[in-house]
């Protein structure tokens, strides 16, 4: 079923030092699963999604979520909903990115993109490595439609903080995608992300950061 919500955590509007408001983002989450669309097994991947996303951001977010099977079509209708309709800044897919008959997510996302962002799957791939040997077997892809960026992830739930978060205390660090997701947004002319830095420290260039908040 369709779904909008607010993040209980931060629905207030917060000030900065520069007295800026922390901008609201609305935030499409798809969870591709035949079995869990069924309910042969309860969703983990939505749950995970807002887990990790609600700790890592301070903006005040609205959820919109999907919960669909893997089939080609309705992934992109998903999606093209999300970014068209429901004016999400940021879509974020799970599942459905492997090499099963069944697989069509990175497929249904190239279907609806204006344009390819490849560093992100190169990336994801490349953290993913220092989990699983399988990290390969995920096709995942970023594409932008519109203003809205948009991220598949593997369907494994703790893929989820894996991929977003990487290794950042490892030796030599890996960063996870999303330190790159709030610059990213900024170029296409969304609201400024704001990040806990305890979780993911949003990376721009020096020319593009606002005054720290206190
Ligand atoms: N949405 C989900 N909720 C809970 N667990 C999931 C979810 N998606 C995947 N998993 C778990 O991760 C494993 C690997 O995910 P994968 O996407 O390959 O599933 P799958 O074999 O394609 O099946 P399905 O599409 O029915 O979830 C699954 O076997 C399941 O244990
Ligand atoms: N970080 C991370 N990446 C991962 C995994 C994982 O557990 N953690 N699972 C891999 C496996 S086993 C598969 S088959 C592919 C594709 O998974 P999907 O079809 O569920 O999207 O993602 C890979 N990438």
């Amino acid at each position: 079923m369709p779904t909008a919500t607010q993040n209980p955590t931060r629905t207030q509007t917060k000030m900065s030092t520069s007295n800026l408001p922390i901008e609201p983002v609305r935030i499409g989450l798809v969870s591709v699963s035949d079995r869990a669309s069924s309910g042969v097994y309860e969703d983990k991947g939505i749950p995970a999604l807002q887990a990790w996303l609600g700790r890592a951001l301070l903006n005040p977010i609205t959820w919109v979520t999907r919960l669909i099977p893997d089939e080609q079509a309705g992934i992109s209708a998903a999606l093209r909903d999300l970014v068209d309709a429901e004016q999400c800044d940021l879509v974020l897919t799970t599942g459905g990115t492997g090499p099963a008959l069944r697989d069509v997510t990175p497929e249904a996302t190239l279907a609806v993109a204006d344009k390819e962002m490849p560093g992100f799957g190169e990336q994801m791939r490349a953290i993913s490595l220092k989990f699983v040997p399988t990290a390969i077997l995920s096709r995942q892809v970023a594409v932008i439609r519109g203003k809205a960026l948009i991220i598949n992830l593997p369907g494994q739930p703790k893929s989820i903080a894996e991929t977003l978060e990487g290794l950042p205390q490892a030796n030599p660090p890996a960063p996870g995608i999303f330190a790159a997701v709030p610059y990213c947004l900024d170029l296409l002319g969304g609201p400024y992300l704001e990040t806990d830095t305890s979780v993911c420290a949003a990376f721009r260039p020096k020319s593009a950061q606002r005054p720290a908040r206190s």
